[in-house]
């Protein structure tokens, strides 16, 4: 029988897997591949806490597919020329793969397919990670969206309910076997943390494709109901906690749809409100694939003109480990450690601080996020950043500044979130939780060890944010490539 190479990346599930359907639909018998190239990754190798996730999630994939008589086979990278042997060495025909976005990889990828037709196998990649392919909504005049709003009407215009397709019982058994490369062992690629800094991720998530469709099930019984209202309160489980579930595709994008969809007893303003968040997702990637060189310059040439605050690795540092005196920030940064996770809202002001307080450039903090974040994803985690930091698509402008201490009035009325990832400040009535230098004495204590004042006093720093800014203001500007 005819094998076919199913080549896995961020896409570690067999449910609505449209390469390994392709392969079985066409007839082959297919022989999952998984090769580990992160130098292959542009300057965006995965950070530490996804590597953490990619552990678990490898070894989840081949518990899976050993239920099925089959097995995840794991190489180490150059890809094509990993591929190229193994074709040769089990006369397989084809490669199928689901398509990735980032700008590395998409180019990798065309390469190795155009290289691999070359020789003569079929090599076939398919859409297994998005609703709409980032190609696929344009504006009136062809041009790629760069605004939200106009993007997701035309996307739910264009919506097509997603069917997704159910993941095969089992596999028969390769011919030959033992002649096919076994490959590595997982724990070779040394993806999992040897201090065990990462103990705490595993409290609240489950990697692989059984604990992304338990948090789903979970998300839809439970936190969809009222998702509207609660999704912005960090103390709450207001949300799916899908992202990194999602990012290395142990769901498909279409599986979650659907799912939420055909949740009969749902409000529908929150199963739409949940729908677009998704939609956050899609233009994400839309921004990624068209404005490519966005993962490290600013969308917005102005601000590569503007002063950011020159380097101060002390305030950095701060910054990371949640040490910057301004408690939802420090509980933000907090819970990062902890967790691999933060809370989008969260997200949000942490990213203000840094990039308009701390005034410094917001690839700082993408940085940091990049390898702090067991979801840390190339297109959702540029635009979130440059977002915030008004540098970039859709962006919220410059002068309109988080202030952090209204922020968490707003979002953590009762305090809940700050005192869960800062015990020491649980003594204080919550308005003092959020400003705590307006009492030094009841700071000093309650908790000694905390901060006396903000690095940056939230009025101040925006003041200073506001001058800088003026240096720069003028109309908005576009860098080449259809940004107008
Ligand atoms: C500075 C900054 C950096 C971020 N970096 C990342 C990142 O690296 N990876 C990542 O997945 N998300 C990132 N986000 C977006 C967002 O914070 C997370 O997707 C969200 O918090 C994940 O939690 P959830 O799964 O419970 O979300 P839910 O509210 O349950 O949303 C469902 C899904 O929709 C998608 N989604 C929701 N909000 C956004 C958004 N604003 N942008 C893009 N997709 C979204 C996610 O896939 C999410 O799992 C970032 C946001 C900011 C402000």
């Amino acid at each position: 029988m005819r094998i076919a190479l199913v080549w896995f990346r961020d896409d570690l599930r067999l449910d609505d897997h449209p390469a390994l359907r392709a392969a079985t639909e066409a007839g082959y018998l297919p022989l999952p591949v998984y090769i580990h190239a992160p130098e292959e990754e542009g300057g965006w190798a995965p950070g530490a806490a996804s590597e953490a996730w990619r552990h678990r999630s490898l070894r989840a994939l081949d518990a899976m597919l050993r239920a099925r008589r089959s097995r995840l086979r794991i190489f180490r990278g150059p890809s094509l020329q990993t591929l190229q042997s193994l074709l040769a060495a089990t006369d397989a025909e084809a490669v199928f793969w689901n398509r990735r976005y980032e700008p590395a990889i998409e180019q990798r990828d065309a390469a190795i397919k155009r290289a691999l037709r070359r020789q003569g196998a079929r090599a076939e990649s398919f859409n297994g990670a998005l609703l709409f392919e980032p190609w696929q909504l344009a504006t009136r005049r062809g041009d790629p969206y760069r605004a939200f709003a106009p993007f997701w009407t035309s996307a739910r215009a264009a919506w097509r309910e997603p069917a997704p397709w159910d993941a095969p019982g089992g596999f028969d058994a390769l011919p030959d076997e033992d002649a096919i490369p076994h490959g590595l062992a997982l724990d070779a690629l040394r993806l999992a943390p040897a201090r065990g800094w990462d103990d705490g991720f595993w409290e609240r998530f489950v990697p692989g494709e059984r604990g992304a469709r338990d948090a789903l099930s979970a998300f839809v019984e439970g936190a969809l109901h009222g998702y509207r209202d609660t999704r912005d309160v960090p103390a709450a489980r207001g949300t799916s906690r899908l992202s990194p579930h999602l990012h290395f595709g142990e769901v498909s994008v279409a599986r979650v749809a659907a799912t939420v969809r055909a949740s009969v007893d749902a409000p529908p303003a929150d199963v739409e409100r949940f729908l677009g968040e998704l939609g956050w997702r899609e233009f994400s990637y839309h921004l990624l694939h068209h404005f490519p060189q966005t993962v490290d310059t600013s969308l917005d040439p102005r601000f590569d003109d503007f002063p950011w605050a020159p380097p101060a690795p002390a305030r950095l540092r701060a910054w990371r480990r949640g040490a910057t005196g301004v408690p939802i920030v420090d509980a933000g940064m907090r819970q990062l450690r902890s967790t691999g996770w933060m809370h989008n809202r969260v997200r949000m002001i942490v990213a203000s601080y840094l990039t308009k307080h701390l005034r410094m450039h917001w690839l700082h903090g993408a940085r940091w996020f990049w390898a702090a974040l067991v979801d840390a994803d190339l297109a959702s985690n540029t635009l979130g950043w440059q977002w915030i930091a008004g540098t970039g698509a859709d962006a919220a402008p410059y002068f309109r500044i988080f202030n952090p201490v209204v922020q968490a009035r707003r979002f953590d009325p009762d305090g809940a979130y700050v005192a869960r990832w800062l015990p020491e400040l649980a003594a204080l009535p919550p308005p003092l939780r959020f400003a705590p230098w307006e009492d030094p004495a009841a700071l000093r204590r309650a908790a000694p060890a905390y901060p006396r004042r903000p690095l940056v006093d939230p009025a101040a720093g925006r003041a200073a944010a506001l001058e800088a800014y003026a240096k720069v203001r003028g109309p908005r500007r576009a860098r080449a490539s259809g940004f107008d």
